[in-house]
């Protein structure tokens, strides 16, 4: 994985803006920032919110020790802060984290995964990580009804042959500036595109990094 750019945190979030309690917390969710895997949730002060942006890595208010919490400092699981969302009434924080080291989590067993038949199986948050996922798993564990396994046993031939005309249908619709037709073909095109990342064993997580990469 490239080394990631520390972004410029400081500007993402207005701290004076951000609602603590009456013991002056805030929960903070935090996530895997490419496919929005939740890994968990922990509590910020102000001056823990502040040292999470002055240093692009998570610091925390440990509630039992009373103290602060620096994520990883003595496992080396670190999180790199990617991102840092708030809701509406800006009493709860969304972080979005590179996770260094291993998976990053409270526990590091990787409970926030579930077990499936002695495998792990990582819950994605978002819609095509999650359908790249039931493809790798049609991929894995062949069903006779299966559209996407009927792709894979037609190998490239059949998959290219289908991403070449979806693309096409793509530019058709476009053409014809239909909106419906355009977010359909879109669909399909992807559904394609993610069945061939399936068939060479590349991760659609290596596809969201290289555009993470690219970010200005
Ligand atoms: N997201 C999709 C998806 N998008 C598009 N397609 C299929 O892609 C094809 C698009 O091709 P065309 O537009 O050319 O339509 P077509 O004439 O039916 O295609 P051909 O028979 O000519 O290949 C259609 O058969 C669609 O059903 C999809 N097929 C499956 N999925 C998802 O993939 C997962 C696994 O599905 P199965 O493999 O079918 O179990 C499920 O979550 C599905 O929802």
């Amino acid at each position: 994985m490239s080394k990631a750019r520390v972004p410029t945190l400081n500007h993402s979030i207005p701290v004076e803006k951000i609602c603590y309690d009456d013991r002056g917390l805030v929960p903070a969710i935090v996530q895997d920032y490419l496919d929005g895997t939740v890994l968990m949730m922990a509590w910020m002060n102000r001056e823990s919110l502040q040292k999470t942006l002055d240093t692009g890595e998570t610091w925390f208010w440990s509630r039992s020790r009373q103290e602060l919490w620096h994520k990883g400092e003595t496992s080396g699981h670190l999180q790199k802060v990617r991102s840092l969302r708030y809701d509406c009434d800006s009493d709860a924080l969304l972080v979005g984290v590179e996770q260094i080291g291993d998976i990053a989590c409270h526990t590091g067993e990787r409970s926030c995964f579930h077990q499936v038949e002695g495998k792990i199986f990582a819950p994605p948050a978002d819609t095509l990580s999650e359908l790249f996922a039931t493809i790798c798993d049609r991929r894995d564990n062949p069903q006779s009804e299966s559209y996407t396994c009927k792709l894979i046993e037609g190998g490239d031939n059949k998959i290219l042959k289908k991403i070449g005309e979806e693309a096409a249908e793509v530019v058709m619709a476009c053409k014809d500036d239909d909106s419906d037709a355009i977010a359909s073909e879109v669909a399909d095109l992807m559904y394609h595109t993610l069945v061939a990342l399936a068939y060479h064993q590349v991760d659609v997580r290596s596809v969201y990094q290289k555009l993470q990469d690219r970010k200005k």
